[in-house]
């Protein structure tokens, strides 16, 4: 008989994701993303960190202060990151594994490459106007979303 307890995909691409996160130096808030193809294929991952070039540890990581000064101006999505790493040429219909829900401005990325769905796992600024407006987005352009289901399954890597 098969092994019972293997990884179904959702578990999977948000296991990737989630791992994918873990590269991020972000001391706040670590993102990952993961874009799969409608066969179930990986196009491409991203996570969430500063442009080549502009070191990690010379911008800042701050969250408050003059905006100059702070992390927001400077860092790349992790959606963006995945969408501009992706080194092929369609991603039409492709689904996308967030640890967080995308903000406005990677929805609207998202929407043009032809994402249709979202599978996010956390939703913690569901309040704020860039969340909202996302939304909003999505909504009019047909990309569905939910949120990711866990099992509360622990995998240990020993690396
Ligand atoms: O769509 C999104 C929205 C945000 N991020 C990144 C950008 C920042 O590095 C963090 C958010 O930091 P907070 O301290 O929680 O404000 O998340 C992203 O990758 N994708
Ligand atoms: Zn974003």
């Amino acid at each position: 008989m098969k092994k019972q307890n293997y990884l179904k995909w959702d578990e999977y691409f948000m296991g990737i994701a989630l791992l994918s996160a873990e590269r991020s130096k972000d001391p706040n808030t670590s993102v990952g993303a993961c874009i799969v193809s409608e066969d179930n294929k990986i196009l491409s991952l991203g996570y969430n960190g500063m442009p080549i070039g502009c070191s990690d540890d010379e911008y800042p990581w701050e969250r408050e202060g003059d905006p100059l000064d702070t992390k927001y101006l400077y860092v790349c999505h992790a959606e963006m990151n995945a969408i501009l790493n992706y080194t092929g040429t369609n991603m039409r219909n492709s689904k996308v594994y967030v640890t967080l829900f995308p903000c406005n401005e990677c929805s609207k990325a998202l929407i043009q490459k032809g994402i249709k769905e979202i599978i996010y796992m956390e939703d913690k600024y569901a309040d704020q106007d860039s969340v909202k407006a996302s939304k909003r987005m999505l909504d009019s352009a047909g990309v569905k979303y939910r949120m990711y289901q866990p099992i509360h399954k622990t995998i240990t890597l020993s690396l």
